[in-house]
C-alpha cells in the first residue's frame, strides 16, 4: 500500500481504535455509516482531500487491522497519497503513539486527526498545516464555546456538584483536530509524557507539558466529533446540505 521511496513531508495519524461506547451498542464507532459509507472513510478522505498530506496512517481497532485495511481497499481514495494500517491501544494516546511509530523517515509534520471527526472540510485542514510549516511546534482548531462554563466538584453520578468557579469564556476555546505538530516534538511529548488510567484527552496537551507553545487557529462547525447518537442525526444532514449544494 505505501511506498516508502516517496518523499514525504506531511502525514496524519487518524487514530480510530475507540469502541465508542457513547454513541451505543453497535461497530466500533469509526466503522459505522454515514451515508452509506463509514465514519473513518469519510475522515480518510477529509485528511487526503489535503495536497499537502503524502501519507494516511490510520490506527485500527487492536484486532480490526485486516478489516481496515479491506475497507480502505474497497473505497476510492486519492491516488497521491499512501495509506498505511497499524494496530491501535486500549487509549487513544497508546493509538496515536503506535501511530506515530510507524511513520517513515522523511516526515517532518504530523497532523492528529480523530476519525470521529468524520466532516472536517479541507480548509480547516489546510490552515493547520500552514500554521506548522510557519514554525509553530503545535496548533490546534478551535471554536469559541456558546456555553458557560463551570467548573465542578465531581461527585456522585445524579446527586448535584458543587460549582467551584466560573472561568471567563472569552478565554476558553473548544478544541478540535486535526492539530498539526512539528513531528519530532509531538514524538517527544509521547515518549515524556505518562498519564494513567484513560490518557492524555488531546496531543496539545502533552506538548504543553513539555513547555513547548502550542497555538490555536480557527476550527469549523463542522469538524465536530460525533459522540452522541445526536451528533450523527447532525453529521447526516451536513452531508445532506453538501449533497444538495453539490447539486447546483
Ligand atoms: N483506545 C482508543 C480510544 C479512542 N481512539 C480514537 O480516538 C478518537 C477520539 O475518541 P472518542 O471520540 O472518545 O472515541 P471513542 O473512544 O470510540 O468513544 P467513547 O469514549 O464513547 O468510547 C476516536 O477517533 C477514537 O477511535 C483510539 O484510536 N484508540
Ligand atoms: C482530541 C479531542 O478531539 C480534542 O477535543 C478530544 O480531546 C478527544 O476526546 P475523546 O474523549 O477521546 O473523544
Amino acid at each position: 500500500m505505501s511506498d516508502q521511496s516517496r518523499p514525504y513531508r506531511t502525514a496524519a495519524v487518524i487514530p480510530a481504535a475507540g469502541r465508542g461506547v457513547r454513541l451505543g451498542p453497535g461497530a466500533p464507532k469509526a466503522l459505522r455509516s454515514l451515508s452509506g459509507t463509514p465514519m473513518l472513510i469519510h475522515a480518510v478522505r477529509a485528511m487526503a482531500a489535503s495536497r499537502s498530506v503524502s501519507l494516511v496512517v490510520v490506527v485500527a481497532p487492536p484486532d480490526g487491522a485486516p478489516e481496515v485495511k479491506n475497507l480502505l481497499d474497497e473505497h476510492a481514495l486519492p491516488e497521491r497519497t499512501d495509506y498505511l494500517v497499524v494496530p491501535g491501544g486500549d487509549t487513544r494516546q497508546e493509538s496515536v503513539r503506535l501511530g506515530l511509530d510507524a511513520l517513515p523517515e522523511g516526515i517532518s509534520a504530523v497532523l492528529v486527526h480523530d476519525a470521529a471527526r468524520p466532516l472536517v472540510p479541507v480548509d480547516t485542514v489546510d490552515a493547520v498545516i500552514e500554521a506548522v510549516r510557519d514554525g509553530a511546534p503545535a496548533v490546534v482548531p478551535a471554536l469559541p464555546l456558546a456555553d458557560t462554563v463551570k467548573e465542578v466538584e465531581p461527585g456522585v453520578p445524579g446527586e448535584p456538584e458543587p460549582v467551584l468557579g466560573t472561568p471567563v469564556r472569552a478565554r476558553l476555546r473548544a478544541v478540535q483536530t486535526p492539530q498539526g505538530f512539528d513531528r519530532d516534538t509531538l514524538v517527544r511529548a509521547h515518549a515524556a509524557v505518562a498519564v494513567s488510567g484513560e490518557g492524555a484527552t488531546d496531543d496539545a496537551g502533552m506538548v504543553e507539558q513539555l513547555g513547548a507553545p502550542v497555538v490555536v487557529v480557527p476550527g469549523h462547525e463542522e469538524a465536530f466529533k460525533v459522540t452522541r447518537p445526536l451528533d450523527l442525526v447532525l453529521a447526516e444532514a451536513v452531508l445532506a446540505r453538501r449533497r444538495a449544494n453539490d447539486g447546483f
